[in-house]
């Protein structure tokens, strides 16, 4: 819409209806990441199409629209990316101290063999030209916008009752020379997507006794930080 149409572009924008409030607020509670209930049926196009759309319709610094998706099905480059996590994953173990370690792993933390479609979500800096209204003073605007988009595809596909789990336990050089990702461009996230049945009603993390929910009391400040 150009800006001398009637209204300017502004279109009604009344408050949801109670049923449509609840549902909005309903992915939003129940969404989880998930690393194991993904069941191994396909996902139709219209509806990938629809989750990436959601994808696409995130907020981005100056309209930058940063992201890329990497739709992959291919059985050999989703085991190669295991490999890469399985490699990190013993790495990663490493790193905690050593009363975390026999809990750690025991914790799922992918499903790249499992869900049907990975997407490895990446961020082009360069998408909108080197001056970028937004990220003048702050350079890591374009990864956030990004994660935005990733998260609009999280709720959009707990809608439609595919789970997402999210992956970052990897060296990026292993992903992108499985994927061919030039070096300018950021690697935000690797994403197992499939439909699943169940889904822990709480983050998993927190019901295998590694790390709970923190009291919002706590996270909220008054006018300025600490100020409760
Ligand atoms: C940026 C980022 C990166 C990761 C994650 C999330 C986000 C936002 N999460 C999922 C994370 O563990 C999970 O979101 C929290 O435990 C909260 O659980 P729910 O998402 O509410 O189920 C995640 N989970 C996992 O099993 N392996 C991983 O490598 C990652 N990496």
């Amino acid at each position: 819409m150009r800006p001398d149409d009637l209204n300017g572009g502004l279109v009604a924008a009344e408050a949801f209806s109670d049923d449509e409030r609840a549902a909005v607020y309903r992915a939003i509670e129940t969404r989880r990441d998930v690393r194991d209930q993904f069941l191994p049926d396909p996902i139709p196009d219209n509806v990938l199409r629809r989750l990436l759309d959601a994808a696409h319709a995130a907020p981005s610094v100056g309209f930058m629209q940063p992201w890329n998706f990497i739709l992959i099905r291919d059985v050999a480059v989703r085991q190669s990316a295991w490999d890469a996590f399985s490699r990190a994953n013993i790495e990663a173990e490493a790193m905690f101290p050593e009363e975390k370690r026999s809990t750690y792993k025991t914790l799922k933390l992918e499903g790249i063999r499992k869900a049907p479609l990975s997407i490895c979500v990446t961020s082009d800096p360069d998408r909108a030209g080197p001056v970028v209204l937004g990220r003048t003073h702050n350079s890591r605007m374009d990864s956030y916008s990004t994660v935005c988009a990733i998260q609009n595809l999280w709720l959009a596909a707990r809608a439609e009752g595919i789970g997402v789990g999210w992956v970052s336990i990897f060296h990026d050089a292993d992903i992108r020379a499985l994927l061919g990702i030039p070096e300018r461009v950021e690697i935000v996230a690797w994403l197992c997507l499939g439909y699943v049945d169940a889904l822990y009603g709480e983050p998993e993390l927190a019901i295998k006794g590694w790390r709970q929910r923190l009291a919002l009391e706590d996270l909220v400040f008054q006018d300025g930080w600490g100020r409760k």
